[in-house]
C-alpha cells in the first residue's frame, strides 16, 4: 500500500482496530471529493453527471464566442443578438464532429447589401443539410484581411465533402477592395446579392443608426446638402450602397454576371420559397428549403421559420429585423426615387432582372 498523505496511518501493518476504522474513514473520504472534482468538471477520465455529455464540454469555435454580432445583427432566429440558439447548435455540431470534416473557405459569400435581407437569406439557407455557413458576419475581406486565409478558415464551420460553406458580410458589396480580394481566394466564388428598393433600403438602414444614436438628425436633413435646392447628399452612405449599378461594375471586372446571384428582397418577405427555390438552383442544391418550412407571421409582417410536420413554435428573426421605419415626407420621397430612377434603370439591365422598384 502505497503512502497517502490524507491518511498518514495507511502504510503501517498490522493495522489495530482504531487504525482499520480510520483507513476505512480515509478511503470514503478521498473517494468522496474524487467524484465531487468529476462532477464539477475538472475530471477528464471520469464520466461526468448524468446528461452532460463529454461533447458539450468541448471549446466553442470562433463563431460560438461571438455574440453580439457587427452591425447590431442578429445570430440566429428568435434570439435578440447572437443568442443561444447559435450556442446550441455549436454543441450539436460538436456532437456531429468526424474525421472526414474539415473547415474549408466558402465556396459562396452573400455579399450584401446592407439591410437587404441578408441575414433572412443566410438562416433559410442554414435549414439545408448541404449547407455549413458561419453566423456572424466575419468582415475578413473588407476589415481583417490582414489576417490572412487560415484565420478566416478557422471561423467556418466544419463541413462534409460537397456541403458548401458560407458566410455573409453585407459591407463587403460596397466596398472597393473586396471584389479582387475574393478573386484572389477563388475565382469560382458563388456570390449572392440580396437587393432592395433602395429607397426603403436607406431609410432601414438610418433606423438601424438612430436605433444606436437617438440623437442623430432627421433623415430628410441628412438627405440633402443644400434642401432648399433639393441638391442630394450622394456622400451620405445610407443614400451611397442603394447606387446599385456603380458598385456592380466594380464586381463585374472580376466576375462574370452569371456568378453572382441577385436576390429580391421584397421577394424573400413577400414569396421566401419562390426565392429559396432560385438560390437553391444557383448553388446547385437539391430543393430541400420548401414552402413547408415557412410560416407568414401577420404580427411581425416576415415570414417566420418552421419545422415541417411539427406543430412547434415557428421561430422568427429577431427584433432588430424588422423595425419599425419613421414616415418621411411624401416629397422627400420622391426626390429620392427620382434620384435612384437611373441607377435602377441601368442595375435592371446589367441583371436583365426588373425588381419594380419604380
Ligand atoms: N423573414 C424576415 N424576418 C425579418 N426581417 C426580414 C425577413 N426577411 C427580410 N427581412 C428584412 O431584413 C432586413 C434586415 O436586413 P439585413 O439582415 O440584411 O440587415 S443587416 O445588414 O444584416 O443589418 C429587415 O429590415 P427592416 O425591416 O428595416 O428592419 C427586414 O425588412
Amino acid at each position: 500500500m502505497e503512502y497517502s498523505p490524507l491518511c498518514p496511518a495507511a502504510h503501517a501493518t498490522p493495522l489495530p482496530p482504531v487504525r482499520n476504522k480510520l483507513l476505512v474513514l480515509c478511503v470514503m473520504l478521498s473517494l468522496w471529493a474524487y467524484t465531487l472534482y468529476c462532477c464539477i468538471g475538472y475530471c477528464s477520465t471520469a464520466p461526468g453527471l448524468p446528461g452532460l455529455s463529454a461533447d458539450s464540454r468541448e471549446t466553442p469555435s470562433p463563431r460560438a464566442l461571438s455574440t453580439e454580432l457587427p452591425n447590431g445583427d442578429s445570430g440566429g432566429f428568435g434570439e435578440p443578438d447572437g443568442g443561444s440558439s447559435n450556442r446550441v447548435e455549436e454543441w450539436d455540431e460538436g456532437r456531429t464532429l468526424n474525421d472526414s470534416e474539415t473547415k474549408k473557405l466558402p465556396q459562396a459569400i452573400i455579399i450584401g447589401v446592407k439591410k437587404g435581407g441578408t441575414r433572412a437569406l443566410l438562416e433559410f439557407l442554414r435549414l439545408h443539410p448541404d449547407i455549413r455557413a458561419v453566423g456572424a458576419e466575419p468582415h475578413f475581406f473588407d476589415r481583417n484581411y490582414e489576417k490572412g486565409l487560415e484565420w478566416y478558415r478557422d471561423l467556418m464551420p466544419k463541413s462534409l465533402e460537397g456541403q458548401i460553406t458560407m458566410e455573409k458580410t453585407p459591407s463587403y458589396f460596397v466596398t472597393k477592395e473586396v471584389p479582387g480580394r475574393i478573386y484572389a481566394m477563388s475565382k469560382d466564388t458563388k456570390l449572392i446579392v440580396v437587393v432592395r428598393d433602395p429607397v426603403t433600403r436607406a431609410i432601414s438602414d438610418y433606423t438601424q443608426t438612430r436605433s444606436k444614436k437617438p440623437d442623430i438628425p432627421s433623415f430628410e436633413s441628412l438627405t440633402f446638402k443644400n434642401s432648399t435646392a433639393g441638391l442630394i447628399d450622394a456622400t451620405w452612405s445610407a443614400l451611397q450602397i442603394g447606387m446599385y449599378a456603380r458598385h456592380l461594375e466594380r464586381w463585374l471586372r472580376f466576375f462574370p454576371i452569371n456568378q453572382i446571384l441577385f436576390v429580391s428582397g421584397e421577394r424573400l418577405i413577400t414569396d421566401p420559397a419562390g426565392e429559396m427555390a432560385r438560390v437553391q438552383d444557383f448553388l446547385g442544391l437539391r430543393r430541400v428549403v420548401t414552402d413547408k418550412y415557412f410560416h407568414f407571421n401577420p404580427a411581425k409582417g416576415f415570414p417566420c421559420l418552421k419545422k415541417p410536420e411539427s406543430n412547434s413554435k415557428p421561430h422568427c428573426l429577431g427584433k432588430t429585423k424588422g423595425r419599425t421605419h419613421p414616415n418621411i415626407h411624401p416629397d422627400v420621397i420622391q426626390q429620392l426615387r427620382d434620384f435612384y430612377k437611373p441607377f435602377n434603370k441601368k442595375f435592371y439591365h446589367m441583371t436583365r432582372q426588373d425588381f419594380g422598384w419604380d
